[in-house]
């Protein structure tokens, strides 16, 4: 299997190239060149599967000849012992038609470890064939900091430097990064928001003048492994409530289109899936984007459930890129309007081959507390702020009550402590393997929300190519 760019110009790449390349050198995004398919029957014979076996079955294509299939399998096994709950990402009923996917049993409690304890572990081995240091350079609104911080915390040839909004992540989301001391981690806080700190990031690998010095990855989910270890879990699911001899439909809390685009890619390669649908709080330009097909940033405006605070969801670039026939040359002109204006509108093929399988709701802050309180009073469950958007979708989506809805429970209650209990006066307590978070030391560094001051901090902390 190979890579190709969704603007069309940058070299194709291998999976273990496109894991370390991160983002494509023409600015645009590694997908694979196309999409494996399994037929009916191989889904039915993955149904019962250790999930560390199911990840390794969903998984080998798209990891072609850069991981032998055991190998692989022993990365999946590592990757996945590292979670509280033995079926990695259990399911849980709520009422007739409603389930939960908890996706955030892992270290540092958000969907986010999914992909990245095994993202750490990929990036060890292909270092361990030889090439340059990783200099992994990351944006986060709260979660991908702390996963991406634990998954290579201590690592040989890996420094991370991972850029948050300062004040814009809870308490205990920035205290999980900030406390690990480990030296080649580097926290800095910007003034700005998320968009401006990935906005950065993506600079960075475009900025010869860095890239000549270093070798710069990404832990993003603009980084295709992301997205792939991500696929497993729709598998999982659906295989519980089964597929491939039933239809399901997942609600996703959407930011940055990465979780919800996975879902996508099971749905190409063959998994029956009713609807994905994409729930957004009031940073809503994924929701206005798949209902009118006006895809234009306005200011982010800070929320409880604040890792969705994102106007520019890098991802819906792949997404585009599929559904636009997969012209990169034309997706290129597309996407640089689109940075030069913060305003695009979709063509009548990515909107109509959206409208096939995706559908969006929109939460704002009541319909967020009211989810949070359904979900306690029903059926006896603590949300995140952000899983009970993804709720408040599911409830208003109109599915067919036949068709089972799984919302994707993307973060731990606890992450969120004073929004879940303003909601429903109930406060989540920290699992006992954080439960001393607020008696580590922090060690963080300010800067300002400028690429120039940023690159100047990265160059005289990483580690040079050669
Ligand atoms: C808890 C939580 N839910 C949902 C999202 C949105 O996911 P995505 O950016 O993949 O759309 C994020 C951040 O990405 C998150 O941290
Ligand atoms: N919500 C994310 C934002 C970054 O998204 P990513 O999936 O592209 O890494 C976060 O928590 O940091």
């Amino acid at each position: 299997m190979d890579y190709i760019s969704t603007r069309g110009s940058a070299p194709a790449l291998d999976f273990a190239g496109a894991t370390l390349a991160g983002l494509a050198n023409d600015g645009g995004l590694y997908v694979p060149r196309e999409w494996p398919r399994f037929s009916a029957d191989e889904i039915a014979a993955m149904a019962g599967l250790p999930y560390a076996e199911l990840a390794a079955r969903v998984m080998q294509p798209f990891v072609g000849d850069s991981l032998t299939p055991e190998r692989l399998l022993e990365l999946t096994t590592q990757a996945y012992g590292r979670f509280a709950h033995k079926a990695v990402t259990p399911l849980k009923q709520l009422d007739e038609q409603h389930w939960l996917l908890e996706l955030f049993h892992g270290p540092t409690l958000a969907f986010k470890d999914v992909a990245l304890q095994l993202l750490g572990l990929l990036f060890e081995e292909f270092l361990s064939r030889g090439g340059d240091p990783l200099t992994i350079v990351g944006a986060t609104s709260g979660d991908t900091g702390s996963a991406a911080i634990d998954a290579v915390a201590g690592r040989a040839r890996v420094e991370i430097f991972m850029l948050h909004p300062k004040g814009r992540v809870s308490e205990v989301q920035r205290r999980q990064m900030t406390t690990v001391l480990a030296p080649n981690v580097h926290n800095i806080a910007i003034e700005g928001t998320f968009d401006d700190a990935q906005a950065m990031v993506k600079r960075m690998f475009n900025d010869a003048a860095m890239t000549d010095r270093f070798a710069i990855g990404a832990v993003n989910s603009i980084n295709w492994a992301r997205l792939m270890a991500q696929v497993v879990y729709y598998f999982a699911a659906a295989l519980q409530l089964g597929a491939p001899h039933r239809k399901v439909a997942f609600a996703v809390p959407t930011g940055n289109f990465g979780d919800v685009f996975a879902g996508y890619v099971a749905a190409q390669m063959g998994l029956p899936i009713e609807r994905l649908i994409v729930a957004t709080n009031v940073n809503d330009i994924l929701h206005r984007a798949l209902t009118t097909g006006d895809y234009s940033a306005g200011t982010v405006t800070p929320t409880a459930a604040p890792s969705m605070d994102i106007q520019v969801s890098s991802n819906f670039e792949r997404l585009l890129f599929d559904l636009g026939g997969r012209d990169g040359k034309s997706l290129a002109a597309q996407m640089a309007g689109f940075e030069a204006t913060k305003a695009m509108q979709l063509t009548n093929a990515q909107r109509e081959g959206a409208a096939a399988l995706f559908t969006s709701a929109r939460a704002d802050a009541d319909d967020m507390a009211r989810a949070l309180r359904w979900a306690w009073d029903a059926a006896g469950e603590l949300l995140d702020p952000h899983t009970a958007i993804g709720l408040h979708a599911a409830q208003v989506a109109g599915i067919d009550p036949a068709v089972p809805v799984l919302t994707l429970a993307t973060a731990h209650p606890a992450k969120f402590r004073e929004a879940v209990e303003r909601a429903t006066g109930h406060r989540p307590t920290l699992p006992a393997r954080i439960g001393d978070l607020f008696e580590r030391e922090e060690r963080l560094v300010e800067l300002p929300g400028d690429y120039a001051a940023i690159a100047e901090y990265v160059a005289a902390r990483a580690v040079p190519r050669g």
